[in-house]
């Protein structure tokens, strides 16, 4: 187990380069299984949720090869195994594995999901899609159970707009038969991504992207090839730390509409921000302006970078309210910043962020991926040295980290955890 140390202070400049979508990839690859022939993803962003699912895939007689950002799938002789615990338990994703593997082969048994812990995050709105479509879903000890003679379309209106929802019911929906509607639906970007995926497979979609998607079951999904979006999430973490601490800082490879919410944030607090055709030019300012924000669902304030936004705002002069409506509870960060120097307090599902103090570098706890994004802004903004444990969390979303902030000039170091530390942390 390691720790990350980072040492602020240090003006970032330079340019970044994003990665594929983490919330794409965690999608397409169980997609992929869907296939009767090789599927090959490109731009795959190394992450240890990408490596847990292709294990789990491996797990279930599929092969994968990755080369670089490359991941090849032969899903032919792929069989319709339970994955009741172990690995799917690493990550929230594994519930696709439900409506890929109900797609194909009518069955499936899986361990329901781990990811970020952000309160409570039910699966009852996958679990309508399915028995909608007309399979019996059962919990038994921990573990999914969904079985059906044959899967045919349904009209499904999501009482919850989410995005794991409707990516699962477009998954168990592209083989049944006749058609599907699907209302109140998601439209992240990651949702149009995989309905693209699915087309190039031979599925017929409409409207993905829209809070309608219409699906005609087909017979036969074939092997393609297929390239994930940039990662917004990621974009946004690194558009964050150069308005915290940027002198003249590019992150590239990016949508920019994808990320016109933060953009406009940031402007707002007075950052510099220009979106290029594919690409956004940051520069800081000495002084920030505070800024309430709101979390919504797509095109609104994405949820996953409300906690590293909430570090900016510490460095903003005045007060700022930052309010979760997707995770109410998903302040976890705040302890940790307050560790730090931060003036927080939370109140039900809102943050009131006191700006204006020098954050300190301390010893800090991950407790989930964007916590560990949120404590990564605030290290590079602090003075002295930041020690962030729970690093396995930001493994999971954050390809190659230290070196995309060394090159931008951090002082960023990866190190062991020594015996002592990682006793505190098994009695934590
Ligand atoms: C792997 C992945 O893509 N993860 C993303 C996905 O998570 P995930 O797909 O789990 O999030 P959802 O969009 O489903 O959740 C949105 C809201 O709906 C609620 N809900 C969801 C499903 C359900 O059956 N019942 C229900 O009540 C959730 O508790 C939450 O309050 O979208 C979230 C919201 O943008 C992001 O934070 C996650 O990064
Ligand atoms: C909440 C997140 O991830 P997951 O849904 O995979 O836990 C995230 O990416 O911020």
């Amino acid at each position: 187990m390691d720790k990350l140390l980072v040492e602020g202070g240090h003006p970032l400049e330079g340019t970044v380069q994003i990665s594929g979508a983490k919330n794409s990839a965690v999608a397409l690859i169980p997609a992929a299984l869907m296939a009767d022939s090789t599927v090959t993803i490109d731009n795959l962003p190394d992450i240890s949720d990408v490596e847990t699912l292709s294990y789990l895939l491996e797990e279930i007689g599929g092969k994968t090869e990755l080369d670089n950002d490359t991941l090849v799938i032969h899903p032919e002789n792929m069989f319709s195994m339970p994955l009741p615990n172990g690995r799917v338990k690493q990550l929230r994703a594994s519930y696709y594995m439900m409506g890929a593997m109900l797609g194909k082969f009518n069955k499936a048994v899986i361990g329901l999901p781990g990811g970020c812990n952000l309160g409570p995050r039910p699966i009852d709105q996958h679990i309508k899609g399915f028995e909608a479509l007309g399979a019996k879903v059962t919990n038994e000890q921990g573990a999914i159970y969904l079985q059906a003679e044959q899967l045919t379309g349904a009209r499904i209106y999501l009482d919850v707009v989410s995005v794991g929802a409707t990516i699962n019911i477009m998954l168990a929906a592209v083989k049944a038969k006749g058609q599907t509607i699907i209302e109140n639906a998601a439209k992240e970007p990651e949702i149009i991504d995989v309905a693209t995926l699915l087309t190039s497979m031979g599925a017929n979609i409409k409207g993905a992207g829209t809070n309608v998607i219409r699906i005609d079951g087909v017979d036969k999904l074939e092997g393609c090839r297929h390239s994930i979006i940039p990662d917004r999430i990621e974009a946004g973490t690194y558009m964050i730390i150069a308005a915290s601490m940027g002198k003249a800082v590019t992150v590239d490879n990016v949508i920019p509409l994808h990320l016109e919410s933060l953009s406009s944030k940031l402007r707002e607090m007075g950052v510099h921000v220009e979106a290029k055709d594919d690409s956004i030019y940051i520069e800081s300012r000495d002084k920030l302006s505070p800024v309430d924000v709101k979390t919504l669902v797509y095109p609104g304030f994405a949820t996953d970078l409300q906690q590293p936004f909430t570090s900016l705002l510490t460095k903003a002069e005045g007060s700022s309210m930052v309010t979760d409506t997707i995770y109410g509870a998903r302040f976890k960060h705040i302890d940790e910043l307050r560790r730090m120097g931060a003036n927080i307090k939370v109140e039900g599902r809102s943050a009131l962020v006191n700006g204006g103090s020098r954050l300190q570098g301390a010893k800090v706890r991950a407790s989930d991926l964007r916590a560990g994004a949120a404590l990564v802004v605030a290290g590079l903004m602090s003075e002295g040295v930041t020690e962030i444990t729970g690093v396995n969390h930001i493994d999971r979303g954050y390809a190659k980290l230290e070196e995309k902030l060394k090159g931008l000039g951090a002082n960023i170091w990866r190190e062991a955890l020594n015996a002592q530390e990682l006793e505190e942390i098994k009695s934590s």
